[in-house]
Parts: C-alpha cells; sequence; structure tokens
C-alpha cells in the first residue's frame, strides 16, 4: 500500500522533504503555518525555482491520519506545533537544537508530548536545495526501535538519497544540535582570518565535544563520527550555504548578532541552541569549550578577541 507521509513545517527543509517523500512514491501532504508559503507559480516560499508536483497537498490543517510523521519546523516552535497533533504515528523531529529554558533534545520534547507514540529523528549533511533538486546525499533515521527505523528509512529513500537506518536517535539529535553552534564557531574563525588550520582544529575538537556529550546523554559516542556527527559538521563547517556558518562568517567580520538577524528571515539553530546546548552541557558536568564559547559571545558576556583567547589559552591536553 502507497504510505502516507506528513510533512509539518513548509520552510525549505520541509519542502524538500515533501518532494522527497513524493520521489519515494508516497502520497503527501504539507502543512504551511502561513497559506502564503505555495506562491501563485506553484513553488514553496522557502525554495523558488522548484515546482511543487500537484500530487503534494499543502494545507494549513494538521494531519489527522498518517503512516510516518516529518517534523521540520523550527526547533523553538516543536512543542507547541507538535502539541497541536492528534494522530497516532511515528513521529520524526527533522529539526535540530535544543529547546531554550527545559533544555529538551527533539525527541525529549516529543515524549513528554506524545509518549505512546513512536519516535525518531532524521538528520545529516543536507542542504534542503539539494534535496528538493534531488542531488546526490545520504542522511540518518534513527530510532530506538532499529526495525522501525529501517522501515521508516525505506519509505524515504531513493537512488538519490540514502537513508540510512539508526538505533541511537539521542546520539543524532545531540549532532544536530552541536553541529550548528559548531559551524558559527567554524565561521567566525574565517570571518575574523583565523585562517583554514583554525577551522580545522574547531570541527575536530567540536567532535570530541561531540563524542563526550553523547556519552553523557546515553548514547552511543560512535554515532559521532556518522553522518549526523562528522558528516554534517563537515558539511555545515565549510558550506557557505549554511546560515549558522554564514552568521559565523559575519559575526566574525565585526557585525553584530541583531544587525546579522535583523537581515534575515531563515532560522540559524545555533543561535537560540548555543546557550541552551552549553546549559546541558554544564547541568551534566562535560566539558564543551568551544560551544560555550559561541554561547557567551552569542549571549554578549564576551567578544570575539576573547571567545577565541579563551579557547586558546586552554591547558594542553591528551588527544
Ligand atoms: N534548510 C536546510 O537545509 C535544513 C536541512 C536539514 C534540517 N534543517 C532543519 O529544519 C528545521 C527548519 O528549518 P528550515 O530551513 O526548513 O526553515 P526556514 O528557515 O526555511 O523557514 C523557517 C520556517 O519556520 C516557520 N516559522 C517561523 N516562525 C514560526 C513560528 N513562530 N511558528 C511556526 N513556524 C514558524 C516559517 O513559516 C518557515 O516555514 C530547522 O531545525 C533546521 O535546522 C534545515
Ligand atoms: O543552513 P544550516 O546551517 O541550518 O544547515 C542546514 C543543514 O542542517 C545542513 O545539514
Amino acid at each position: 500500500m502507497t504510505p502516507r507521509i506528513a510533512v509539518i513545517g513548509a520552510g525549505a527543509w520541509g519542502t524538500a522533504l515533501a518532494l522527497q517523500a513524493a520521489r519515494a512514491g508516497a502520497t503527501v501532504s504539507l502543512w504551511a503555518r502561513d497559506p502564503g508559503a505555495l506562491q501563485p507559480d506553484g513553488c514553496m516560499r522557502r525554495l523558488p525555482g522548484l515546482m511543487l508536483p500537484h500530487k503534494i497537498e499543502v494545507t494549513g490543517t494538521l494531519p489527522t491520519r498518517a503512516d510516518l510523521v516529518l517534523l521540520a519546523v523550527p526547533m523553538q516552535q516543536l512543542r507547541r506545533i507538535a502539541g497541536q497533533l492528534t494522530l497516532e504515528a511515528p513521529l520524526i523531529a527533522c529539526c535540530k537544537g535544543v529547546e531554550s529554558g527545559t533544555l529538551c533534545l527533539p525527541g525529549e520534547v516529543l515524549a513528554d508530548l506524545h509518549p505512546g507514540l513512536p519516535r525518531g529523528m532524521l538528520s545529516g549533511p543536507n542542504f534542503a536545495g539539494e534535496v528538493a533538486r534531488a542531488l546526490p546525499a545520504a542522511s540518518v533515521l534513527a530510532c530506538s526501535d532499529a526495525a522501525l527505523a529501517g522501515r521508516l528509512a525505506r519509505m524515504l529513500a531513493t537512488a538519490s538519497f540514502r537513508v540510512y537506518a539508526g538505533d541511537d536517535p539521542v546520539g543524532v539529535e545531540a549532532g544536530g544540535a552541536a553541529k550548528n553552534v559548531i559551524a558559527i564557531a567554524a565561521g567566525a574563525a574565517m570571518g575574523s582570518g583565523a585562517g583554514e588550520n583554525a577551522r580545522a582544529a574547531l570541527i575536530t575538537r567540536g567532535i570530541a565535544e561531540l563524542g563526550r556529550l553523547i556519552a553523557a546523554l546515553g548514547g552511543k559516542p560512535a554515532t559521532a563520527a556518522g553522518l549526523s556527527g562528522v558528516g554534517d559538521l563537515v558539511l555545515t563547517c565549510t558550506g557557505p550555504g549554511s546560515r549558522n556558518y554564514s552568521l559565523g562568517v559575519a559575526l566574525g567580520e565585526g557585525i553584530v548578532l541583531q544587525d546579522i538577524l535583523a537581515g534575515r528571515s531563515t532560522v540559524a539553530e545555533g543561535v537560540e541552541t548555543a546557550p541552551a546546548l552549553a546549559a546541558r552541557a554544564a547541568s551534566m558536568g562535560v566539558s564543551v569549550p568551544i560551544i560555550e564559547a559561541v554561547a557567551a559571545l552569542l549571549t554578549g558576556r564576551i567578544g570575539l578577541a576573547e571567545a577565541r583567547e579563551r579557547l586558546l589559552a586552554r591547558p594542553l591536553g591528551i588527544e
């Protein structure tokens, strides 16, 4: 039977996932908060130039039936929007971040709201525009039930979009959150002229921070080496198309955060996630100096020079 996939959130990623799900043969609905998201030319506002096939239903009504729900809303909106769902289906978070205030990862938000429903996370090195255009890409869909992850991954996969199944959702969620923060650091290094060596060091030590976070959260540290860890860190810390990296570059060039944000309508998850992830790490006694430095920089507690100084002055350890 043809699976029904409901995508919640019609930003760039929700739109790309709807296109991908349709390509994989599913019946697809795409929930948009704003009816103007579907433009008169048949393209979605966040992915101009890509016509949505008619078989994707764009709707302002949340789904009541589906075989799989993909939640592609901004992290800080996940609780409010997922809380309105009444259907019974596996809920897969596709947003990358940590909730401010509660310090919850996406799966923890979903567990609070819908404790009886299967849940998981889809994440990987995936720029929406490339996935939407069916350029080759890979991602991981992780659930604590590996067999379920495999079934859901097959619903979404095509020859151009390889969806691996994973059994470490918390490790995948931590990777999605951390890479956005490390990408801001990498961008700031490049924007301030610190150079390629500095960026490579930040990526590598960022992976070390992610491994410690995953272990403390009860996940599998090896997940840090996978698509949702190294894969997404490399993409986001080097791809000029990354919102988080480019925000870091602008900070490195001396532009004030408020001015950067005022010129954007898209979400850079690292901005709100950095302080939340730093606080979550502190609550578990995990050392995450790069994430802490980015949080302190974004919240105005230190400037760029002090952030750099702090990281370079740390005691030399054993790798
Ligand atoms: N864009 C990508 O390449 C990409 C890839 C993988 C994962 N993601 C993740 O997907 C999530 C969504 O990002 P995106 O790029 O699709 O977003 P986007 O920047 O394209 O658009 C933001 C979306 O958020 C919605 N929105 C804004 N304020 C809202 C509110 N108050 N309530 C409800 N909805 C609101 C907007 O309507 C829009 O649909 C993020 O967590 C992001 O990290 C994005
Ligand atoms: O543009 P960014 O920084 O939000 O990154 C988009 C995706 O998460 C890359 O995998």
